[in-house]
C-alpha cells in the first residue's frame, strides 16, 4: 500500500459512515483520483477500495491537503496524516476536505456553473439558479453519508458508499421534485466508475433544498418518549408530548408519497413465484444474520415461520418503487408538515437490487420497527428500565396504531388487511437492523435483538 492508502487504512474505519466495522480491513487501494483544486490548498476526489473478508466495498473520500504544519487550527480534529502523495511525489498533511469550506465552497460553484465536462461532472438540475458563496458545515449526526448544508439554503449530500450507477435517492427525489412532502432537488455530482469492464456514470452527491424549520422525526419521537419516561405518567396517551397526532400525519404524508412514486413510475403485481423469491431472500438474509449473530438462533424458527407464511400468501401483491430504507431519522418534521428524505434504499445492498419494485408495505413495516425502536433505546441504561418497559410497549403499540390509520385514510392500503405481509417485512428489518448495528454501532444491537425476543414471544 501507499503511504496515503496505509493512512486511510487507520483513519476509514473510524469514520461513522463506514459500513464494514464488524471486520477487520485487510487492504485499501485508492481506485480512482480526481483532482479538483491544485496548488497551496489541494481538494481532490478519492474512490477508494476498502478489502474486508474477501469482498471488496467502495467509498468516497474528499481529501484535502496542504503544506506540512499549514493545517489551520480549525482542522486539526479533520486530520488523516501527513504522506508523500503517490504521483507528485510531495509530502502534505491530508485531511478530510469535508470540514473546510474554503473547498466545499467549489463543489458548490461548480453545480451552479452546470459543469458537465471533465471525469467529474457537476450538474444543475433546473432553470433556477443555484446561489454561490455560502459557507458549508457538516451535519452531525447518526449518518450513513456526509451531508454539509450551505447557509440556510442547501444540503449536498455526498455518498460514501459508491455503488457503481445512479444512486436511487437522486433518481427518486427527482421524481418527486414537485411533491410538498420532499425536499426540492437543485443537482447532482458524479463520474465513471468500472463495473466488470463497464464503465457507469456514478451519483457521488445530490445537491437539495435545506429545510431549514426541520425537526428530524427520530429527535421529536424521543422527546414523547422521555417525556413519558420522567414524567411519571401512566399512559402515552396522558402525557403532554403525546406523538400519536403527528404519528397519524407521518401515516398519510408517506401515503401520498407511496401513491405519488406509483402514478408517476412502473407498477406491478407479484407472481406466486416472486413472493416464493421474496420470501427466500428473506430466509438466506436470516442465515447469514445467524451466522454473524449467533444471538439471533433461539428465534431464527419463529421468524423462518413469517417468512415460510409470506411465501403462502395467495392475494396478489402490488409492487411499485418505495423509499426502501424507511425510518424516523429519514422524515423531518417543517412548519407545514412532514417531508421524507434518503430515498437511497438501504446503504449496503447493490443498487440495481434497491431498485427493484418492492410493496409500500416494507417501508410501513420500516416505520414501524422504528416506533419500536425509539420506545427501547432510551430503556438501554435507564435505572428503571424494568418499570418503563411496559411503558415502551404502550407508546410504540400507540404510535404504531396511529400511522397504519394515517396511512389507510390517506388511500394507502391498509395494513391491518395484509398482517401476514407486514409481519415479513417487520421481521426482516429486524433481521437487517441486527446486521447494520453488528456492523456500526454494537452497543445498539440489543435494540432489534430484544425486539426480536419480544416479537417471538
Ligand atoms: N434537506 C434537508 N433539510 C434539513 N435537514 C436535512 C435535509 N436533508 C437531511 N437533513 C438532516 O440530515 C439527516 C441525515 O440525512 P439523510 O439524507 O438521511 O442522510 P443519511 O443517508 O446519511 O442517513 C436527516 O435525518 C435530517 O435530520
Ligand atoms: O439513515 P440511513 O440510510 O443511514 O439508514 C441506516 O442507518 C439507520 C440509523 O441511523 C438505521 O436505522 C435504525 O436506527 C434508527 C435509529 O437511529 C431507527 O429509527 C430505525 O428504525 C433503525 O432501523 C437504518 O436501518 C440503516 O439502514
Amino acid at each position: 500500500m501507499t503511504q496515503l492508502e496505509t493512512l486511510l487504512a487507520g483513519w476509514i474505519p473510524k469514520q461513522r459512515w463506514f459500513g464494514g466495522k464488524g471486520a477487520p480491513i485487510d487492504h485499501v487501494a485508492v481506485e480512482a483520483q480526481h483532482p479538483l483544486i491544485t496548488g497551496e490548498q489541494g481538494l481532490r476526489l478519492l474512490v477508494v477500495d476498502v478489502a474486508q473478508d474477501g469482498s471488496f466495498a467502495r467509498y468516497q473520500v474528499l481529501l484535502g491537503s496542504c503544506p506540512p504544519g499549514r493545517l489551520r487550527s480549525e482542522l486539526s480534529h479533520a486530520a488523516i496524516g501527513e504522506c508523500r502523495l503517490p504521483e507528485s511525489g510531495e509530502t502534505r498533511t491530508v485531511y478530510d476536505a469535508a470540514h473546510d469550506p474554503e473547498l466545499t465552497g467549489r463543489l458548490l460553484d461548480r453545480i451552479a456553473d452546470d459543469d458537465g465536462t471533465g471525469p467529474v461532472r457537476f450538474r444543475r438540475l433546473s432553470e433556477t439558479p443555484v446561489r454561490t458563496g455560502l459557507r458549508s458545515l457538516v451535519l452531525t449526526g447518526e449518518q450513513s453519508n456526509t451531508s454539509l448544508v450551505y447557509g440556510e439554503d442547501y444540503v449536498l449530500k455526498t455518498f460514501r458508499r459508491l455503488w457503481p450507477g445512479r444512486n436511487p435517492d437522486l433518481e427518486l427525489t427527482t421524481t418527486l421534485a414537485e411533491s410538498p412532502f420532499v425536499a426540492r432537488p437543485h443537482g447532482w455530482i458524479e463520474a465513471d466508475l468500472t463495473d466488470q469492464g463497464r464503465t457507469v456514470g456514478t451519483t457521488l452527491a445530490m445537491l437539495q433544498e435545506y429545510l431549514r424549520s426541520a425537526t428530524d422525526g427520530w429527535v421529536l419521537a424521543g422527546t414523547s418518549v422521555r417525556d413519558l419516561y420522567e414524567g411519571g405518567h401512566s399512559a402515552p396517551e396522558s402525557a403532554g408530548g403525546d406523538f400519536s397526532w403527528e404519528a397519524q400525519r407521518l401515516g398519510s404524508a408517506t401515503a401520498s408519497v407511496h401513491l405519488d412514486l406509483a402514478s408517476k413510475l412502473p407498477t406491478d403485481v407479484l407472481t406466486p413465484q416472486a413472493l416464493r423469491d421474496l420470501s427466500t431472500a428473506m430466509i438466506s438474509r436470516l442465515h447469514r444474520a445467524t451466522e454473524e449473530v449467533p444471538s439471533l438462533e433461539p428465534y431464527a424458527g419463529t421468524l423462518r415461520a413469517a417468512f415460510d407464511a409470506l411465501a403462502e400468501v395467495d392475494s396478489p401483491l402490488p409492487v411499485q418503487r418505495v423509499h426502501g430504507d424507511y425510518h424516523l431519522g429519514q422524515v423531518v418534521r417543517t412548519d407545514t408538515g412532514w417531508v421524507l428524505l434518503d430515498f437511497e434504499g438501504e446503504p449496503a445492498v447493490p443498487v440495481g437490487e434497491r431498485q427493484r419494485l418492492s410493496s409500500p408495505l416494507r417501508d410501513v413495516a420500516g416505520m414501524l420497527r422504528s416506533f419500536d425502536y425509539a420506545a427501547r433505546h432510551q430503556l438501554i441504561g435507564h435505572t428503571a428500565e424494568e418499570e418503563l418497559a411496559s411503558l415502551a410497549r404502550a407508546w410504540a403499540r400507540r404510535n404504531r396504531e396511529a400511522f397504519c390509520a394515517g396511512y389507510a385514510f390517506a388511500g394507502g392500503a391498509d395494513p391491518h388487511k395484509h398482517e401476514t405481509v407486514l409481519r415479513a417485512f417487520e421481521y426482516d428489518k429486524a433481521v437487517y437492523e441486527v446486521m447494520y448495528e453488528a456492523h456500526n454501532r454494537p452497543s445498539w444491537l440489543r435494540i432489534p435483538l430484544d425486539s426480536i425476543a419480544a416479537l417471538a414471544g
